[in-house]
């Protein structure tokens, strides 16, 4: 096993030094190198920086990820690090652990999961689906030239997480593309965060009090975002001291404002700016990441197009079509379509969105593998290589398949969060789920019956080396009308 491991063609562990050398050497192929090492390290690997004086453990084993997302939750929080690299989020629920979590935690599920904001979502989903992206999409078909779709995506998950939070859509995915500061500013902020997981904590903190490098950017970049969001704050605060009796808008920022316990709070400015980034941060890049990567698959996959489009022919033979040759489809037309519903998750099995999630360790704990953690260590659970493990998904694990999420009887097939880690797993497990599913499902549906997606030839497709899994070099593609005629299902025009 040892000798295994250091020939491994992930990455090799030398003496002292361990995977460092490696690490450094892979860095532009880290999730793959590392999933090599997972897969011939037995699911889990555990590396000691002598020199450094801290360990890190990094597993893929669904036995530990129950250990320490669910069955010993408490031991494993986020910690101080994580909180201090990602200082945009503030106390929000992402940087928080103990009661400040707990009670974000109860609050925040209360008020997404109300009839109202569901409704809200779906409709919003299809406002979005029909107004910017299917025109979007048909004025590059008729100019006959290519987009970057993730580029698209990225754009139109800031509009519409921005019209969930805070009840404002940018218009970021306008034709012609407009420069929105406050989404460049996020770009910039997270690009920060991402810089600072790599580089010594030490050293991105001397460079942020000397405000050099990309933390003098990220100083500019979070002014531009807080000024934004304060100023959002204000305005809606205003029209609700004006109008108080006029409760009618669904967005989240309105729903906390209103709430009579939050307005108690004496820091309730703080509070509210804190949950609104915190949610526009965790819906904007991992829902256009799964978009990006969905288009992907489905592009380089005709069988899986013509499946999905032959789901959605009946449901398009009864819905009259646009005024302009188009068709979109309701949430609700789409709640029971079992494949495309499995071609969602496969495609957050290979790709899930956040490929890797750190947890601290609190004290002395034995992992159901046998490893030992202590305090100080870093635990490091690798996602993206969860999806890929012949051990956990079977042998043709890398295939793009969502027939393994259907039973031989026809229904879905149950999988464990242990398992299936795209949204999380135990008590932290992702607050918009059934929302970001609602708006794939639309938007994914919307896209596929109404054009063939092209990848450009020759375009390379990988992922970019960050905390959200995008593509390097973006998804460049032609897309072409298709007849909405369904007989005419998986050809292009
Ligand atoms: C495809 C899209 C999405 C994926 C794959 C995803 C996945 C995840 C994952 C893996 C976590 C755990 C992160 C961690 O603990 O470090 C998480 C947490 C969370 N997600 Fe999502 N997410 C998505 C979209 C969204 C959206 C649109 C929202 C709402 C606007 C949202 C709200 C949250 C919240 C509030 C948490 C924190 C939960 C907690 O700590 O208790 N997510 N999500």
């Amino acid at each position: 096993e040892k000798t295994r491991r250091r020939r491994s063609p992930g990455l090799t562990q030398w003496p002292i030094v361990g995977i460092l050398p490696a690490i450094v050497s892979n860095i532009h192929r880290i999730f793959e190198g590392v999933t090599g090492m997972l897969a011939l390290s037995g699911l889990n690997y555990q590396c000691r920086f002598w020199f450094a004086g801290f360990r890190y453990f990094i597993t893929c084993d669904p036995a530990n990820v129950r250990h320490i997302f669910t069955s010993n939750f408490e031991n494993y929080p986020k910690g101080d690090v994580f909180a201090q690299m990602f200082d945009i989020l503030g106390g929000g629920i992402f940087n928080s652990d103990g009661e400040r979590w707990r009670s974000q935690r109860t609050k925040a599920q209360m008020l997404m999961t109300t009839p109202r904001y569901r409704a809200f979502v779906a409709q919003s989903s299809l406002d979005k689906a029909v107004q910017s992206v299917l025109p979007f999409l048909a004025h590059v078909a008729d100019s006959d030239t290519t987009c970057d779709l993730q580029d698209v995506f990225t754009r139109w998950s800031f509009d519409t997480t921005c019209n969930l939070v805070f009840g404002v859509d940018p218009g970021c995915l306008a034709i012609g593309l407009p420069d929105v500061p406050f989404a460049r500013a996020m770009d910039d902020v997270l690009r920060t965060v991402f810089v600072r997981h790599i580089m010594p904590v030490t050293c991105w903190k001397m460079m942020r009090r000397l405000d050099v490098g990309h933390e003098r950017k990220n100083a500019a970049a979070r002014r531009t975002a807080d000024e934004f969001v304060a100023a959002t704050i204000a305005s809606r605060r205003a029209a609700y001291n004006k109008h108080r009796a006029d409760k009618s808008a669904a967005d989240l920022l309105s729903s906390f404002i209103c709430d009579e316990e939050i307005a108690g709070d004496p820091d309730a400015d703080v509070y509210i700016r804190d949950m609104t980034m915190n949610l526009l941060v965790a819906g904007r890049d991992a829902t256009s990441s799964a978009l990006s990567w969905f288009s992907y698959l489905i592009a380089t996959n005709p069988r899986v197009e013509k499946k999905l489009l032959e789901e959605l022919a009946p449901i398009a033979a009864r819905k009259p079509v646009g005024p302009n040759g188009m068709v979109a489809f309701e949430a609700g037309e789409l709640k029971n379509l079992l494949y495309l519903h499995a071609a969602v998750c496969e495609c957050l099995r290979l790709y899930p969105s956040l490929p890797v999630e750190t947890k601290a360790v609190a004290a002395h704990d034995v992992l159901p593998s046998g490893h030992e953690v202590r305090p100080g260590d870093k635990i490091l659970v690798f996602n993206y290589s969860m999806g890929r493990m012949k051990r956990v998904w079977g042998a043709d694990c890398r295939e793009f398949r969502p027939e393994r999420w259907i039973s031989e009887d026809g229904k879905l097939r149950y999988v464990p969060s242990n398992k299936f880690v795209a949204f999380n797993s135990g008590p932290r497990t992702c607050l918009g789920k059934e929302m970001v599913l609602v708006q794939m499902k639309v938007t994914v549906a919307a896209v596929a019956w109404n054009f063939a997606v092209e990848v450009v030839p020759g375009h390379v497709v990988e992922p970019k080396l960050s905390i959200i899994l995008h593509m390097k070099n973006g998804l460049l593609v032609r897309v072409k009308r298709r007849s909405g005629n369904p007989a005419m299902i998986g050809k292009q025009q």
